[in-house]
């Protein structure tokens, strides 16, 4: 491969005697993985049932490789259903890194498309909420679509600079991810593009805006709250030297030991202009060394570590559900909090609990979008379906992988089920893989009308 020479020259000064074991990795192919979504299937399920061949990521809990020559999971109704995101197995390990208890409130700054707000989602167990921002309001839908097939629900999709957050945010949340935009020296073996993109924008560009977003971020958390910065970025300047920012900008911030494994390397102190020592609590993760494709991870804490107060945001009280939606939640297993409604141009939307004033912030979706109500019925939303659990609805059409249907669902085709459901069965139905929800589908006279959202509809043939 051919990579630039200041950069093959910065290598070898970071990596003195064992360079050529890392430039010989660039002849190895790339290596592919998968993260299970937790929140929808525990990993030894997930092992049971998966259908083509995995083994584990040694330092991922949830992760595992596949073989991206043989097999396209994107393709599989498992991956429509919200089973799992595929993810380059270096980039699972910060959110992995960043300890998140559910009902607590974590901002993942640049988030798209999801990689790691998925995780961040799961593991909050649908309590608390997950503010997932990206400045880039395109980037920013895929998000969005990511974070809705996980059927994360206590969310907000935000499009805005971080400065503006803060504003919104001061002090507010209990844990922050910033994955940063990098020059992406750890991508140039997974894509080519990225070595003519290092040319054109190279550390200097990126760190300028790191330092802004580290230090725009810490003024958003909370005293005792963690913070996780990665970057998939060899550079020192983009890595150390950045954190080395924060530390001397904001003292009330240190670093964190986190759970280590034998092929990480410690960051460099020596490396930077302060030298600190701490700094080698940080983290690379290089090719050579392990099977992923390169990052760099600091995880930090504000002040000492202080139990979460109590929210000062009391949430509103009172309210009534929308008869039409009353109707519907007869079929739905728990209960929902009318206060927590919110309704524009009869769209209804779930709210977090103990959310601040947003009015200002630009939105691209504020909780979970339950449905529209439309002249005197309610239609449930996409996001809801990917939300709930089988269990949870009280009307299923589950089919098995081996059914045709369920991929002629996927692509948005009519569907005879009338072998399951019986010939009186009518209403919206939750369609579902293997007990996992898909979508909707409105059932009468044996045929299922299909509802499932057609931008999500299964193109290829
Ligand atoms: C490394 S990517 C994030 C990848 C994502 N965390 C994931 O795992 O899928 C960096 C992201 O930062 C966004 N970005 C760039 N400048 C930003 C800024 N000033 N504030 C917030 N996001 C920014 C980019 O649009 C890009 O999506």
């Amino acid at each position: 491969m051919n990579l630039p020479i200041a950069f093959e020259k910065k290598m070898k000064h970071l990596l003195g005697a064992e360079f050529d074991k890392y430039i010989a990795c660039y002849e190895n192919p790339r290596y592919y993985g998968l993260r299970v979504n937790t929140g929808k299937i525990s990993v030894e399920k997930f092992q049971q049932i998966c259908p083509f061949k995995i083994t584990p990521i040694p330092w991922i809990e949830n992760g595992f490789y596949y073989d991206g020559e043989e097999v396209s999971p994107a393709k599989h109704p498992y991956y429509f259903a919200g089973l799992y995101y595929l993810q380059e197995p270096s980039a699972m390990t910060p959110a992995s890194r960043l300890p998140i208890a559910p009902g607590e409130r974590v901002l993942d700054v640049c988030a798209a498309p999801g990689g790691k707000a998925t995780e961040l989602g799961a593991r909050l167990c649908r309590e608390g909420v997950l503010v997932a921002n990206d400045i880039s309001s395109s980037r920013a839908k895929g998000l969005l679509k990511n974070l809705e097939v996980f059927g994360i629900g206590n969310m907000l999709t935000v499009s805005e600079e971080p400065g503006r957050l803060m504003d919104y945010f001061p002090e507010y949340f209990d844990k922050i991810l910033i994955d940063a935009p990098c020059s992406g020296e750890g991508m140039f073996r997974k894509d080519k593009r990225m070595i003519k993109a290092w040319e054109e924008h190279g550390p200097e560009f990126f760190a300028k805006l790191q330092r802004s977003i580290v230090t725009q971020a810490a003024s958003m958390l909370r005293p005792g709250g963690m913070m996780l910065y990665s970057t998939c970025t060899f550079d020192g300047l983009e890595n150390e030297e950045t954190v080395e920012y924060l530390l001397e900008s904001c003292p009330e911030f240190h670093l964190v030991e986190m759970e280590g494994y034998e092929g990480f390397v410690c960051g460099k102190p020596e490396h930077t202009k302060s030298g600190n020592p701490d700094l080698t609590k940080t983290v690379r993760i290089f090719p050579h060394r392990m099977n992923g494709e390169g990052h760099f991870l600091a995880l930090l804490q504000k002040g000492q570590a202080t139990p979460r107060m109590k929210p000062a945001l009391k949430s509103k009280s009172g309210g009534k559900l929308p008869d039409e939606l009353a109707e519907f939640c007869q079929d739905v297993a728990f209960p929902l909090a009318a206060e927590r409604l919110d309704i524009h141009g009869g769209r209804v939307y779930y709210m977090p609990d103990g959310l601040p004033e947003l009015r200002g912030i630009r939105f691209l979706r504020t909780g979970l979008l339950l449905g529209e109500l439309k002249k005197k019925r309610f239609e449930p939303s996409q996001a809801l379906a990917m939300y709930l659990k089988k269990e949870e609805y009280a009307h299923t059409l589950d089919f098995t992988l081996e059914d045709d249907r369920i991929r002629r669902y996927l692509k948005g085709e009519t569907i005879d089920v009338e072998s399951i459901a019986g010939p009186k069965a009518k209403g919206w139905h939750l369609v579902c893989v293997d007990g996992f929800p898909l979508g909707w589908g409105k059932l009468s006279g044996g045929t299922l009308k299909n509802k499932y959202l057609p931008g999500w509809r299964d193109q290829s043939v």
